[in-house]
């Protein structure tokens, strides 16, 4: 068994044993559990990705509860050793969870904690900045100025698309999707075409009223429209940000097919998971369609890419940042640790996961409930009347 060597222990003599498998920013989290009797263990270990037999390590004999990372494969031999070691609840410190078997947790009577509302402004800003990135050619233009190669302005130079008046597509128009969108709307007046498989009311009102307030100043006013299909964003979009959950509904959204109904100088983002998006394919249509511009986050075979994709002048790529902002980062860790400790001490859980400000003050103490648990309902867990 591969043994973790590297741990950080805060508050030796707590009654409660915690686990972190990675150190997170911060020490709002850290302390929130000490203050609450809690011994706090960090696996400090260099080694990016933990296998599953360092976990179980890390779990050791006693472990009350747990906070991972989306890299951590949670399943079956997880959340038993957890539960044989005592241990009543895991966090990801993400929002999105497909790295974690749920229903194995439940069969183990492990709570699920995630960190929804947290990161999404942040999320959505990134979408946006690869967004504006691909369209303005921003990230060629830095190399080519770096490599020496500018020796004058020039009429053709890095010529890039206008984002005003053109249409943006959301699929998945969740908190993130719906954040993004606003964004784009707002900022660069384009107009939305957007699929879920829920009416995004919030979105569409805020358009609604964005649209009257530029006609009563004698602008042209945005438009919103909700597709009937997916196949519908991806013919009339100019620029196609991606924000569904990775499941098998959405695994390879983006095949071959799909892309080929795009228009040939769309921009495609993808800030949701790797998956989502079929990168063999992508990595043809980008060798097909030079005009067609892509800003990737994510990965299939995350941290790898598929051959051919660093290659393509036409794909903007970050190693999957987009909720890498220190407010946003040191909150996740916060909203992890307050749903291990809530399931510890036997709180409740938070009635609307989408508002999360209250755990979120520096200067307050957080409520008495767990932030977030996704299985809340399959363990029969109460609600907080708070
Ligand atoms: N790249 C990054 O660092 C980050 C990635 N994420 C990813 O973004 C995802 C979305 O996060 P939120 O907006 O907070 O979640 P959310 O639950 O508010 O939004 C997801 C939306 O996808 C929609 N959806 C589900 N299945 C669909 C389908 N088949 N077709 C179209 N829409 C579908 C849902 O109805 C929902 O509105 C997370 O699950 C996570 O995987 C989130 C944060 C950071
Ligand atoms: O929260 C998530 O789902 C991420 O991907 C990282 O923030």
């Amino acid at each position: 068994m591969a043994k973790p060597v590297s741990i950080e222990v805060w508050n030796p003599n707590g009654k409660y044993r915690v686990v972190s498998t990675k150190p997170m920013p911060g020490t709002r989290w850290i302390n929130l559990l000490v203050e609450q009797d809690c011994r706090v263990e960090i696996c400090t270990q260099k080694k990016t990705i933990l296998s599953i037999e360092d976990i179980i390590a890390l779990i050791g004999d006693k472990c009350d509860g747990v906070i991972g990372q989306l890299t951590e494969e949670w399943g079956d031999a997880l959340f038993s050793a957890l539960s044989r070691a005592g241990g009543k609840a895991f966090s990801n410190m993400a929002v999105g969870y497909n790295n974690v078997n749920v229903d194995a947790a439940t069969k183990h009577g492990v709570a699920v904690g995630n960190t929804p509302g947290v990161l999404t402004e942040t999320t959505a800003e990134l979408a946006a900045s690869l967004s504006l990135a691909a369209a303005r050619r921003i990230v060629e233009a830095d190399e080519f100025m770096r490599a020496g190669l500018y020796d004058g302005w020039l009429p053709n130079l890095f010529v890039g698309n206008l984002l005003k008046g053109q249409t943006v597509g959301v699929i998945g128009a969740g908190r993130i999707g719906s954040a993004y969108a606003r964004m784009m709307v707002e900022g660069f007046k384009m107009n939305l075409i957007y699929y879920d498989l829920y009416q995004a009311t919030r979105l569409e009102k805020f358009i609604t009223g964005y649209a009257e307030f530029l006609r009563a100043n004698g602008e042209q006013p945005v438009t919103w429209k909700r597709a009937a299909s997916m196949e519908e964003v991806l013919r009339e979009a100019d620029v196609i940000s991606l924000h569904p959950i990775l499941d098998k509904t959405t695994f390879h959204l983006i095949n071959k097919e799909s892309l080929a109904t795009m228009k040939k100088e769309a921009i495609l983002v993808n800030c949701s998971r790797g998956p989502v998006i079929d990168e063999v394919a992508l990595v043809e249509h980008l060798k097909h369609n030079p005009m067609f511009r892509v800003g990737l986050d994510v990965f299939e075979d995350e941290p790898y890419m598929k051959p051919g994709l660093a290659d393509q002048k036409n794909a903007i790529v970050v190693p999957h940042i987009a909720s890498a902002s220190k407010w946003t980062r040191e909150g996740m860790a916060t909203l992890a640790a307050l749903n291990v400790l809530g399931k510890i001490k036997g709180y409740p859980i938070w009635s609307d996961p989408n508002r999360v400000e209250p755990f979120l003050k520096e200067d307050a103490s957080p409520p008495a409930a767990c932030p977030s648990i996704v299985n809340a309902k399959a363990l029969g867990l109460p609600v907080s009347k708070l």
